[in-house]
This record gives structure tokens, sequence and C-alpha cells, in this order.
């Protein structure tokens, strides 16, 4: 379990989050929904640092986060950030190398373990034909899956992934989602950002509800459907389909 408890944190010494207390399941894939500027980035980024947590704790499987040093941190919670403007101009498998190196040791020499989990992430998310292709002169999709790559070679238990299937086509995004429910069942955390309310709702094990820097909700999707809250806080009607695969979710 991963728990905030009270938390108020500023960016950049602006004071943007308020006693806000939401805990993420072990196992459990959680979505965090809200609009523009609710604080979602601002909250998962207190947990790489780059949101300063002013006062309350954080607690990682009941251990204080914040006082274990990033560099350790890196080697339980994989953090893929929202906005990658710097495009490394690397080839793939050297980007994917980057997601070993909390694990690495003095030398940064990579042993044949280390190797052998790039491999697999590589494959995990269908990159390996692109080995040796520079990252710079991939498309967005492919790309994004290259970072997923490096992610999932930092071999974490937790993943936090803000706003991952930007750039994805529908093809990608329908990889992603099966790709989310892969690591689910290898055992992983996953706590996601997403805008796509339809695919919060589908691949959600349950939704935590942010409105104006606060946590209004947190459940499972019938819990939060049940409530009307996301139609409160996105001022939308949710129709609902059914069919023999499943339901499925719009938003007018
Ligand atoms: N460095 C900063 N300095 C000042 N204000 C900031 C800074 N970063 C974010 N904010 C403000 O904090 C609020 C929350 O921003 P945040 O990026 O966490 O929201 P978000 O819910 O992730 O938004 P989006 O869905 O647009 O990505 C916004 O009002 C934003 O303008």
């Amino acid at each position: 379990m991963l728990e905030f408890s009270h938390v108020s944190a500023t960016c950049q010494h602006t004071k943007i989050l308020t006693d806000i207390s939401v805990s993420f399941p072990t196992g459990e894939i959680t979505t965090i929904v809200g609009p523009n500027g609710c604080g979602k980035t601002t909250l998962i980024q207190c947990l790489n640092g780059v949101s300063k947590v002013t006062s309350g704790q954080i607690f990682l499987e009941h251990e204080d986060l914040l006082n274990i040093p990033l560099r350790e941190r890196a080697k339980r919670i994989a953090f893929l950030p929202q906005v990658r403007t710097i495009i490394p101009t690397l080839p793939v498998r050297t980007l994917v190398e980057h997601g070993r190196f909390p694990h690495l040791g003095f030398s940064r020499r990579k042993t044949e373990k280390d190797r052998e989990i790039v491999t697999r992430a590589m494959e995990f998310t269908h990159v390996e034909t692109y080995a040796d292709q520079y990252v710079d002169t991939l498309s967005g999709g492919i790309r994004q899956r290259v970072f997923f790559a490096m992610i999932l070679a930092q071999d974490c238990d937790y993943i936090v992934l803000d706003e991952p299937t930007t750039y994805l086509d529908f093809i990608g995004q329908r990889d992603f989602l099966s790709l989310i429910r892969s690591l689910k069942e290898n055992g992983k955390t996953v706590i996601l950002i997403l805008h796509d309310l339809n695919q919060a709702l589908s691949l959600s094990d349950r939704l935590v509800v942010m409105q104006e820097q606060k946590v209004v909700a947190t459940g499972t999707p019938d819990t939060c459907i049940q409530s009307h809250i996301l139609e409160d806080v996105f001022h939308a009607s949710l129709k609902q389909f059914h069919d023999k695969d499943g339901t499925y979710y719009f938003f007018e």
C-alpha cells in the first residue's frame, strides 16, 4: 500500500496541495482523474521529489517514503512523467538500459541479469526491432513504448505513469491497456493519471477523483458511477452501453 497521510505540497515554492489523504492499494490499478489543473501531477510528483512535501507523510508498505533516499525510492517506484520535451539522442536499447541505473553499483557496470531484464522489457513492449535505432528518429507512439520499456527495466513493484496514452493511436492505446493489465497480473501496483474517462473506468480497480486541488472521491468505478461524482466534476452526463464483451462509457 502507498499511503498519503495529510500531505501538503508545494511546486517551486507555490503551495498547491493541502491536507491530502489518499491510498493506493498493493496489486491494484488506481487511476487519478480530474479536470486540468486540479493537482494530479503535483500529487504524484510528491513521490519523486519534484513536488516538495511541506507537511504530512507518505508511507510505502508502512515505511516513511520521504526518509528513503531518491535513488533507493527509484528501485521501488518507477515514474514516467507527463512531459518529455527533451528527446534523448540515444539508441533505443541504451535508453531502456537507463532504467537499470538505480540498481547498478558504483562502477555502473551492467550484469548479465541487467541485460536480461532490459531485453525482457523491450520484448514486453514490442520495441526489440528498434534496438539500434535512435530514439529521436522514432514516431511519438513508438517512442512512448520505448519509455514504457525503460520504466519496466527499472523493475519496481510500483509503477506510476502520468498521462501515458498521449501520442498513442488507437492500436497503441489498446496495446497500452493490455500492457497495464499484464503488469497487474504480474503483481505490480499501477498508478495512472488518465484523461480518457472511458479508459479510466474500464481499466481501473479504483479511481481517485480530484477537483480544485482536493481529492473529492475515491472508490471503484462502479461506486464512482453510482455517486455521479464524475458527472459532477466534469459537468457532463454519462451514457453506458453494454454488449456481450463488456460495458462502454461515453461522457457528453
Ligand atoms: N511550478 C509551478 N508553479 C506554480 N504553480 C504551479 C506549478 N506547477 C503547477 N502549478 C499549478 O498547480 C495546479 C495543479 O497543477 P497540476 O499540474 O498538478 O494539475 P493537473 O491536474 O496535473 O493538470 P493537467 O490535467 O492539466 O495536467 C495548477 O493550477 C497549476 O497551474
